[in-house]
This record gives structure tokens, C-alpha cells and sequence, in this order.
């Protein structure tokens, strides 16, 4: 492929930016990275409503746009966004990209030269990061080689998953015990107990694991169970008759899943969706890859999830440490913002076959090069241990 530097780039957003101003939306209708939410556990954002009675419609307020854009296969980037561009300048563009966010494993050397006398901590996505991205949510099963290169990473480095989906299913799916596990998008962490200041956090408690070991566990959208069950029943119930449309609970949020529905049909899903968060201004709603995912409007997500597991692993803000993390999706740019936020602190790397806005610094093409990433990783490491 030719590299021409010069070439104005289509860069694909997913989804699609769109002018909060010009639209007047709802704002919980917004793609969750449009909303700027600042840490503090717990709190609420503070999210602007619109008066009842003026209910946009799912076409003018951008959710059908952002849905047509979630998760493209490469080869329709070019009619899923409705660029007027030859494939050549698709693959220019990846190229111009590349620039901005080369790939882990050719700047492996770079990593390692940064990471070297720092003590590397891993942070990795589920869906799309260590399983490729299939039809049915039930079937992302994870391969025994990727099992494998993630039971030896976390032989050397402390490693956590930070999934959307509920942490019991993401751990089943996983099947590591010696890993951390964050599910539902950060909202339920169990993490290690220690003599950290994470112990004395507001909804942290004390806990045991699956082996009986004492455990942290942090749930800061506790009280929202009972209202993620009813929404979660009445969003089954309201899409029974679309064909392909799957509901899942993840007890802290829920998702409703459109990538097997015609896509004449995505705007009744949309529109199911938006009725149901009219009637819940205490949740809001989350673009993911082919799925609308409905959470509390709390000011939490991967990157406090990062933040609170280094703090509690006794890593955070230390310049000898070197926070990693791996995902493919929106809801993984957060965990990309905080660890670029001071000049840095550490890498964020984007899984990703195309361009796409993003704040990871790095990027890896699909999870089979995650997977190489890890192993690299394990090397290295082991070579650096021999010859000290
Ligand atoms: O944070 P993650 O671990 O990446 O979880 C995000 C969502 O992943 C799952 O959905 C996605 O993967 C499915 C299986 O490949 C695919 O069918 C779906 O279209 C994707 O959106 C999971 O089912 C969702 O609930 C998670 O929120």
C-alpha cells in the first residue's frame, strides 16, 4: 500500500459527531463520549432535560445515523458512511491514520524501551479485543490460544478485563482466575484488597471470589438494580416481535442488540428505546458496535474502572508505572482519554481494521493481533527477567 501523507483523509467517527447545538437534543440521547463527565463516585452527571412534551424522533436526533455507523465491516466503509471515495483513498486514509496511531506491534520496540524499569500493567477489553465480533453475543467465545497468551501475561503483569458485559458472564467467558475482572462497563470491580485508599471508597465492600479469597468490591450503581430489571423486562417484552433484536441484562446496564434486525427495522428499535428513556430520566443511553446499551446516569465508566483498579493494585500516578489498555470500542475511549490525559501515563491501544477517531495512542488491527501483542509482551519480559 502506498503511503501518501498529503491526501486529505476521510476520518470515520462511530459514530458519526453530530452538532449537539444545531439538533437540539435530549442529551441523554447523545453518544456517551459527547457528555464530558468528571470523576466523582457515585455522583450523578449533571445531564440538561429536555421539557416533556418535545420528544425528538429517533431520524432527527442522530440515533439512526449513529447506528448505521457502529461497527462497519472495512470492505462497506465506504457506502456505510456515505463517502464518495475509491477504495484507494480508503486504504490511503488507514494509511494517514497509521501515522497518527501506529501499530503496537511494529513500534514493539518503542513500547518496551518506555516500559523498560517500569512495572506494565494490562488492561483489556472483551468483545472484539479478545474475541472477534460475531452475530450472537452468546457465541464470542474466546479461542484457547488467546486463553492461553492472556494466563501468561498475567503470570508477569497484573491484568485486568474491563467489559460491558456483567462481570460474572465476562469471567464464565474469560475463565482465568487470576485475572481482575470489571464488568458492565466498569460498575462492578472486584478487585484486590489492600492498604490502599480504594478500600475506604464510598459502595466498596468487602467480598469473597469464586475461590473463596477475600476480595474488593465496588459497585457505585448499586441502587439501580431494581430499575435495570424493569427496564431490561419491558425492553424484551416491547421488541419480542422484531426479528433478530436480543435483549441482555448486565445488571448494571442492559443492552439491546440490532445487528441481526433488517435494517428497515433498527428505527422501531431505536424509537422502543427512546420511549422506554423517557420514562427513566435516570438512565441514559450508549452507542456500542451494533448495540444500544441503556446505564445509569452516573459519573462512571472504563477509565475511573482503570483508575480505581491501579489505585487499588497501589499503581496509580507513579512514574515507574506503565498502564496498558486494549479495546475496540466507543465506551473504551474513556479508559484512552485517562491514560493520555497526563503527558504519557500510559498507552492506550486502539483495536481497529480502519480509521476511526479515536484517543488511544496506539493500534492493533483485530484481537488475532492483540493476541501477538501479548505474546511479544511475555517474551520480552521473560528475556528481560533471564538476563537480569
Ligand atoms: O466492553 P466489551 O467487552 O467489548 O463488551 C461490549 C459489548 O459486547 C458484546 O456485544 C458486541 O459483541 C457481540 C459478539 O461479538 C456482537 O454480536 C455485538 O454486535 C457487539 O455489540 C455484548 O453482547 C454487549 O452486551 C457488550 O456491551
Amino acid at each position: 500500500m502506498e503511503l501518501k501523507t498529503n491526501h486529505a483523509a476521510p476520518v470515520l467517527t462511530d459514530p458519526p459527531s453530530i452538532s449537539k447545538s444545531r439538533l437540539g437534543l435530549h442529551s441523554s440521547l447523545l453518544p456517551y463520549s459527547q457528555q464530558g463527565a468528571s470523576f466523582s463516585s457515585g455522583k450523578y452527571i449533571n445531564i440538561p432535560r429536555k421539557k416533556p412534551g418535545k420528544l425528538d424522533d429517533v431520524r432527527s436526533n442522530g440515533w439512526l445515523d449513529a447506528m448505521k455507523s457502529s461497527s462497519p465491516p472495512r470492505k462497506k466503509l465506504n457506502k456505510d458512511f456515505n463517502i464518495e471515495v475509491a477504495s484507494d483513498d480508503v486504504d490511503n486514509a488507514y494509511c494517514s491514520w497509521m501515522l497518527k496511531h501506529p501499530s503496537a506491534l511494529n513500534s514493539f520496540e518503542r513500547i518496551t524501551n518506555f516500559a523498560r524499569n517500569k512495572k506494565i500493567a494490562i488492561f483489556l477489553d472483551y468483545d472484539g479485543t479478545l474475541s472477534p465480533i460475531v452475530d450472537d453475543p452468546d457465541r464470542a467465545i474466546m479461542s484457547n490460544a488467546m486463553r492461553s497468551a492472556v494466563r501468561n501475561v498475567a503470570k508477569h503483569f497484573p491484568t485486568a478485563i474491563i467489559s460491558g458485559r456483567s462481570r460474572d458472564k465476562v469471567y464464565d467467558l474469560v475463565g482465568l482466575t487470576e485475572l481482575y475482572y470489571a464488568g458492565s462497563h466498569g460498575m462492578d470491580i472486584m478487585g484486590p484488597l489492600t492498604n490502599t485508599d480504594s478500600n475506604d471508597h464510598p459502595n466498596c465492600v468487602k467480598s469473597t471470589d469464586q475461590q473463596g479469597k477475600e476480595v474488593n468490591l465496588f459497585q457505585p450503581a448499586r441502587e439501580f438494580i431494581p430499575m435495570i430489571n424493569e427496564v431490561f423486562r419491558t425492553l424484551v417484552e416491547n421488541t419480542k416481535g422484531i426479528k433478530g433484536a436480543k435483549v441482555e441484562n448486565h445488571k448494571f446496564c442492559t443492552s439491546v442488540h440490532y445487528r441481526n434486525v433488517d435494517e428497515k427495522n433498527w428505527s422501531t428499535i431505536a424509537q422502543i428505546v427512546h420511549d422506554i428513556l423517557k420514562d427513566y430520566p435516570r438512565l441514559r443511553l450508549t452507542h456500542g458496535r451494533k448495540v444500544l446499551e441503556v446505564r445509569p446516569v452516573i459519573d462512571w465508566n472504563k477509565g475511573k474502572a482503570v483508575e480505581f483498579l491501579l489505585e487499588s493494585l497501589g499503581l496509580n500516578g507513579r512514574d515507574d508505572v506503565l498502564p496498558i489498555y486494549i479495546g475496540d470500542d466507543r465506551t473504551d475511549e474513556d479508559a484512552f482519554k485517562f491514560l493520555k490525559k497526563k503527558k504519557k501515563r500510559g498507552y492506550g491501544i486502539l483495536v481497529s481494521p480502519g480509521p476511526k477517531e479515536t484517543s488511544a495512542f496506539y493500534s492493533l488491527k483485530d484481537p488475532s493481533e492483540v493476541m501477538e501483542f501479548l505474546k511479544s509482551l511475555v517474551r520480552w519480559k521473560e528475556e528481560e527477567e533471564e538476563a537480569n
